[in-house]
């Protein structure tokens, strides 16, 4: 399914259809619709206030929607890691776990086994005793990926769970997300990072609380109405854009400085610029 389909709430596995959130006087979320295929990472990417901890708050059942229909299952088979880690600092990493596993009514017989599965594939297994507070913040992060595993969820909510985290934790994060959706969760990721957003199966692109796109990271580049083209030299008359649109085609610059950069792909971080271009274009008109 894709965002410009329409989708009826018995179209989806687990997800949100055409909700809508407000904060007194600001639309949080409108008519957003997202579908939580098992097995599946789901990336939501947009800018600060554009919406994504509303809808994972709105999904978990910690924020009231106002309007739209959200499915999920029941609450004990849903793990949510929040922003700040969901790690208690004053706990060391076993009693984390117990803490969690208790509230989750997770039985001993199998939480011994969930326990040394989970700390084992984060590489937390030698550091039991310490602190969640004495903790690196990628392994806090890996440790609240943890916990959020720890009920063997139908569907993980992920709030950013590699911010601030050292590029080899967020590999070792990215890996326990995909064994987790390939071990048949349906997996929701926050995340500000779009090379992230990348991998992930299919990408919701929030601005303000709307949709600007939805489907894998090709249809997102495809969804644009014109051609999306990019070119390692800023053209003259473009000054610090790094983004600029005649009709309905967009052109990237990719400054020459960025090593990574190859001019000619397009890829999502382009398409999402794009798409918050015109979206800024149109609100302008
Ligand atoms: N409890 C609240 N009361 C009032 N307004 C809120 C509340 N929570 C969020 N908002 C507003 O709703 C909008 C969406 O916020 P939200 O936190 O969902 O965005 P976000 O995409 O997660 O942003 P960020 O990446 O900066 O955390 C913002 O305008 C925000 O100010």
């Amino acid at each position: 399914m894709t965002g410009r389909q329409m989708a009826r709430p018995d179209d989806i596995d687990w997800g949100a259809v055409d909700v809508t959130v407000r904060f007194g006087g600001i639309a949080a979320l409108t008519n957003v619709t997202i579908d939580l295929p098992p097995g599946q990472v789901t990336a939501v990417v947009g800018g600060d206030g554009a919406g994504k901890t509303t809808l994972l708050g709105a999904l978990a059942g910690r924020v009231p929607v106002g309007t739209g229909t959200v499915t999920m299952p029941d609450r004990r088979r849903v793990g949510v890691q929040p922003s700040t880690s969901g790690v208690w600092g004053d706990l060391s990493v076993d009693e984390n776990v117990d803490f969690v596993a208790e509230a989750y009514s997770i039985p001993r017989d199998s939480l011994a086994e969930r326990r040394a599965r989970l700390l084992s594939r984060a590489g937390l297994d030698h550091v039991g005793g310490r602190l969640g507070a004495q903790l690196s913040g990628g392994m806090r992060q890996k440790l609240g990926f943890c916990l959020a595993m720890l009920p063997d969820p139908e569907v993980l909510l992920l709030d950013e769970p590699s911010t601030g985290v050292d590029p080899v934790s967020r590999v070792q994060l990215w890996q326990l997300i995909a064994e987790a959706a390939a071990g048949g969760a349906a997996v929701l990721l926050l995340t500000t990072y779009l090379d992230e957003a990348q991998r992930a199966h299919r990408v919701l692109v929030l601005d303000e609380g709307h949709t600007l796109g939805f489907g894998s990271p090709d249809d997102i580049v495809s969804s644009l109405p014109g051609a999306i083209t990019s070119s390692g030299t800023r053209p003259d008359g473009v000054d610090a854009h790094r983004c600029w649109r005649r009709g309905t085609d967009f052109r990237i610059w990719r400054p020459n400085e960025v090593a990574s950069s190859s001019p000619g792909d397009v890829d999502l971080e382009d398409a999402v610029i794009a798409l918050m271009l015109a979206r800024e274009e149109a609100r302008r008109d």
